[in-house]
């Protein structure tokens, strides 16, 4: 399975942020997006999991050599900022949310406690009201919910960067999980985290994307030549 970007073009006003975005991604790897404060990222995903409209191009989804459009229940998004119904236990909210799904005759693959032991939400987090939910709990309750309805392409803006060092281990280690079923993008400002986690990097860069090469991700040099890379974008917020 392939996600195929084909010239996405978006502009704000007379501001080009996409330009003819052309990539694609595979089922089985992660992939890491690198680009500057206002590079257009969360616009891209937004283009992408449908919430904006795209001036141009198309994406679309590749499995077993048929292409078809993606569609938007194709697409699960983990904001940075999840909003949830914080008047709902985490507990509650997820049997509410298996509900609708069963009706939708989606195949629910495990019980309520399995999904939440999936994501190692303790017993007493489970049942407390999400309101009191921190930002990194909030970020894995959103999680937990692509693991029920497994969407093919799974966006995640900036989503380790609220978790301890623990969870965000965690995390890791659920994400290489999935890759194997899903087409996973992150986007961070974590280098480390980019060259840990991710098996292929690309870069958004004055409106259009590219691919940093494998072996310079695993390099010494990495870190510089990203810096030196991103440095190079004069367009964006704050340069
Ligand atoms: N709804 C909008 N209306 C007008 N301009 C917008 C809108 N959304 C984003 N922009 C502009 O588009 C550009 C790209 O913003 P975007 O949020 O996609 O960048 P980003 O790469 O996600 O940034 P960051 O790393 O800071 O989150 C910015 O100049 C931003 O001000």
């Amino acid at each position: 399975m392939q996600l195929v970007l084909d010239k996405i073009e978006k502009k704000f006003n007379e501001k080009q942020v996409l330009q003819d975005v052309e990539h694609r991604f595979e089922k089985g790897k992660i992939y890491g997006l690198l680009g500057r404060n206002g590079a257009g990222k969360t616009t891209l995903f937004n283009c992408l999991s449908g919430e904006l409209k795209m001036d141009g191009g198309q994406a679309l989804l590749e499995t077993d050599g048929v292409t078809r459009e993606l569609r938007e229940q194709d697409v699960g998004y983990v904001y940075s900022l999840p909003i949830l119904p914080e008047f709902l236990t985490g507990y509650e909210f997820v049997k509410f949310f298996i509900d609708i799904n069963r009706r939708r005759n989606v195949p629910i693959d495990y019980s309520i406690d399995q999904y939440f032991d999936m994501m190692s939400m303790a017993e007493e987090e489970r049942h407390r009201l999400i309101k009191g939910y921190s930002h990194g709990m909030k970020n894995k309750l959103q999680m937990l919910l692509f693991l029920i309805t497994k969407p093919p392409v799974i966006l995640l803006d900036e989503p380790l960067t609220s978790f301890d060092v623990i969870v965000a281990l965690e995390m890791k280690k659920l994400l290489r999980e999935m890759k194997r079923d899903h087409i996973l993008i992150f986007s961070t400002h974590i280098l480390q985290l980019a060259s840990d986690l991710c098996d292929e990097l690309v870069i958004l860069n004055r409106g259009r994307l590219s691919s940093v090469s494998p072996e310079l991700l695993r390099s010494p040099e990495f870190e510089q030549s990203i810096i030196e890379l991103l440095k190079d974008e004069s367009h964006v917020e704050g340069s």
